[in-house]
């Protein structure tokens, strides 16, 4: 017999098929979505998010410039001057079959404007962390940005640390096997970049973007309760909400 069930779903949520439930929060208001699920299997086509991330690091480290050549692909040596407080960019990338909208904001690396960009490390989903392969102290102060970041940040922000300027191989003075030894000792991921050369700087961002789709896919694929949790005993399982 085919028994129809009345569940109060709680606010923010929706019904898929098999009985999975998921969170409206989890997706961005006003887009079209085609999704096609069972109990363990969530496709979604078309799926559009704006996903928040943030430069931060001492200033000079190269954030801006990062920013710029991942944005426009170029490099222009010594043209910007210290950012003030904060910028962003938007970027759509495509993750697998995904569209993501990432939403970077540049920050002011500078101590003064440091009060201002606290406030934006809340919303931030992701955070790259830059130091400078040539400055000994943009390196020790990552320690520093990581305390601040824990204390101001979600818990579960991703962080990437970034050793850039790796095209001055002559300058440098932090080994790579010492940023690899930082970013273990903090369970960060970790990459070299040149925002000069170009190297690795669209790996860095598409590996948040990766992260951060995984992340947010995975939720809906273990939901966190089924229909047949809401579900009142047999009982209640039949004549309500107008069917038969
Ligand atoms: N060789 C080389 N120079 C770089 C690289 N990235 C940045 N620079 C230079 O480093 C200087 C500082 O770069 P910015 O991008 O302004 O640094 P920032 O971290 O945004 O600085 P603030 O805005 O003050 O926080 C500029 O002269 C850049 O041209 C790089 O990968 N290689």
């Amino acid at each position: 017999m085919n028994s129809t069930a009345c569940v109060f779903l709680p606010p923010n949520y929706f019904l898929l098929g098999g009985g999975v439930v998921m969170a409206t929060t989890h997706l961005h208001q006003h887009q079209h979505l085609s999704v096609t699920s069972h109990r363990h299997t969530l496709i979604i086509k078309q799926w559009r998010r704006i996903l928040h991330t943030i430069l931060v690091g001492d200033s000079g480290v190269g954030k801006t410039s990062l920013l710029v050549q991942f944005d426009q692909g170029k490099f222009i040596p010594g043209s910007f001057s210290s950012t003030v407080g904060i910028g962003f960019t938007n970027k759509v990338l495509t993750v697998d079959e995904l569209k993501v909208r990432l939403q970077i904001w540049d920050t002011a690396g500078q101590e003064r404007f440091r009060s201002v960009t606290h406030a934006y490390y809340r919303d931030a989903q992701a955070l790259l962390l830059l130091y400078d392969i040539t400055s000994r102290s943009s390196f020790d102060n990552t320690r520093a940005w990581l305390t601040e970041i824990h204390e101001y940040a979600q818990d579960d922000v991703v962080i990437m640390l970034l050793g850039n300027k790796s095209d001055m191989a002559s300058a440098r003075v932090i080994r790579r096997e010492e940023g690899e030894k930082l970013a273990r000792e903090y369970g960060v991921i970790f990459l070299e970049t040149s925002a000069k050369t170009g190297l690795n700087v669209d790996e860095a961002f598409m590996t948040v973007a990766k992260e951060l789709v995984r992340r947010s896919v995975q939720l809906p694929i273990e939901p966190r309760f089924h229909l047949h949790d809401l579900m009142e005993p047999e009982k209640e399982s039949s004549g309500c909400c107008g069917f038969s």
